[in-house]
């Protein structure tokens, strides 16, 4: 099922009063994190609470992903081997390579084939955040045909490349441009890192109109008053609907004719307008605005 995946909402997998409302707060995609969020002492406490929320709560259609601890460490293996069997979306490969996700694929087939489940039915979305993994993200991709999606991770990214993480962001500049370019080649999707000051509403919103303007097509949050922003941004605004509806009604008039290209507005309108404008009128479906 394609789905609209503007927002994927992190939550800590230790806190079961924010998992028990996940379903309700409007966020297209959930993130129970197990990995960073969640202190060395709470990881099986939280893997428990993760799997139980799994199988007991109603998350309303949300999309629920799981990020798992790296596979380097127990704690990695038996997320995928509990959690897995409770059937969630999608696993978060943190700090993703190739053999990361390769071999989360070969354990969830191995599960899947155990409970009979539908084979390649739990999708994997690894998270670029090192400087070995943005270098190598096309071959991360294509490691395994269940990779739906990849998240940019700045914090840990820059970190990796040892520089300092900035409210204009141009030190993440080529990771967004180059994740958003590789993801849109192997048409998945290209999410954003989460923006961590609560309190700076007017960096928060230049920080999404330039995630979207490199080719990003969602944005992560930490907190449910992000969540309704982050849609507003991603979603095509009423113009931007308005003027591709009219550009594929006047794309029929002149197919009419015999017409590959024609004008509207005094302005040429040839296939990759044409294109554009598909794309928006798709986005504004899945937002549920056409
Ligand atoms: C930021 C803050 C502490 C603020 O707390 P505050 O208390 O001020 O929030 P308030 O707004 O006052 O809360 C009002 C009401 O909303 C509820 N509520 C809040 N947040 C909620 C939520 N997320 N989900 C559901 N419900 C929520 C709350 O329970 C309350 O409910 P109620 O009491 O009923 O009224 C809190 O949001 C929070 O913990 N966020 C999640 C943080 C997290 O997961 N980080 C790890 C993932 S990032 C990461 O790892 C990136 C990366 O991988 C990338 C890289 O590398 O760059 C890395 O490595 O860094
Ligand atoms: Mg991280």
């Amino acid at each position: 099922m394609e789905r609209p995946r503007r927002t994927m909402l992190f939550i800590p997998g230790n806190n079961p009063n924010m998992i028990q409302n996940a379903g309700i707060l409007g966020a297209d995609s959930i993130i129970l994190d197990l990995e960073d969020a969640v202190s060395i002492t709470e990881k099986d406490a939280a893997r428990l609470l993760v799997k139980n929320a799994l199988e007991d709560l109603d998350f309303y259609g949300t999309e629920i992903v799981v990020r798992i601890n790296p596979l380097s460490s127990d704690f990695g293996i038996k997320d995928i081997e509990e959690i897995a069997r409770v059937q969630p979306d999608a696993l978060m490969v943190t700090k993703a390579t190739e053999e990361d996700v390769q071999k989360s694929c070969e354990m969830l087939t191995k599960i899947e084939k155990e409970q009979g489940f539908e084979l390649g039915n739990i999708k994997l979305f690894p998270l670029i955040e090192t400087a070995y993994g943005l270098e190598n993200v096309y071959n991360i991709i294509k490691s395994s045909e269940r990779v739906i999606g990849v998240l940019l991770g700045a914090e840990d990214l820059t970190a990796d490349l040892g520089v300092k993480r900035t409210a204009g962001g141009k030190e993440i500049f080529y990771a967004r441009s180059k994740i958003a370019v590789t993801c849109k080649a192997c048409r998945i999707d290209a999410i954003d890192t989460p923006f961590a000051d609560m309190n700076d509403r007017e960096g928060f919103i230049k920080d999404i109109f330039t995630a979207k303007s490199l080719g990003m097509t969602g944005k992560a949050a930490i907190n449910p008053r992000q969540i309704d922003t982050i849609h507003e941004i991603f979603a095509p605004s009423e113009d931007e609907i308005k003027y591709a509806q009219a550009v594929i009604n006047a794309m029929k008039e002149a197919e009419k004719q015999g017409k590959g290209v024609f004008s509207l507005d005094g302005k040429m309108v040839d296939a990759p307008i044409i294109m554009r404008a598909q794309n928006v009128l798709k986005k504004a479906k899945l937002a549920g605005l056409v």
